[in-house]
């Protein structure tokens, strides 16, 4: 049997996507823990692999990691994987007016999942994008920029949306798909 693995999160909201995306029938066990890990600065993947071996180290078994970037187009990516630090502070209001001299609102949602057999093991990276545009904020806000993000080709913001759905279509259900394709292919 192999080790369960250890998904390290700081924030509940990602665990409970997790569970929700993952099939039931995942080949391997997942139990979290709450750590809020250091995140070293540099491009999304310099991050998820930096953050990745530091899980690796901490729990000294198998890790999953994950980070997510907001990428406005108009501003070459930023803020990117720097999202969660301009979101405290400017709230969603001020995510949508960072775009106000801008006529291309259009923006990425980037999940990037980052899986350590260990902690001598070299962090493997899963990815997944979903394109869309920056709005006014519309919806619930219990997690975090969903308020502002409305998916390409959708009406309504992720935080408009029912979970089920956004959980069909974001950037981290795409992540878990590739992420559990691996798993299974591993299985087989
Ligand atoms: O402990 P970790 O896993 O790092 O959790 P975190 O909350 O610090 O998360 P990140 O470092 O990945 O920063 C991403 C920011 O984007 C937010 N976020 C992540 N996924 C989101 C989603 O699907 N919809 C809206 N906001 C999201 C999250 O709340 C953070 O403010
Ligand atoms: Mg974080």
């Amino acid at each position: 049997m192999s080790k369960p693995i250890t998904f390290v999160t700081g924030n509940a909201k990602k665990l409970e996507e997790l569970v929700a995306i993952l099939d039931p029938n995942f080949p391997r066990t997942i139990v979290s823990k709450r750590v809020d890990l250091p995140e070293l600065q540099g491009d999304i993947d310099e991050i998820a692999i930096k953050k990745c071996k530091e899980a690796a180290r901490q729990v000294n078994g198998p890790v999953l990691v994950e980070d997510t970037s907001l990428c406005f187009n108009a501003l070459e990516g930023l803020p990117g994987p720097y999202i969660k630090w301009f979101l405290e502070k400017l709230k969603p209001e001020g995510l949508y007016r960072l775009l106000a001299g801008w006529e291309d609102k259009s923006a990425q949602a980037v999940c990037t999942f980052g899986y350590c057999e260990g902690a001598d093991a070299e962090p493997q990276l899963f990815k997944g994008v979903t394109e869309g545009v920056i709005v006014e904020p519309r919806g619930p806000r219990d997690f975090g920029w969903d308020p502002v993000f409305q998916p390409k080709g959708y009406e309504k913001t992720y935080a408009e949306l029912p979970k089920s759905e956004k959980n069909t279509i974001s950037h981290r259900y795409r992540a878990l798909a590739l992420l559990q394709k691996h798993f299974e292919a591993e299985d087989s």
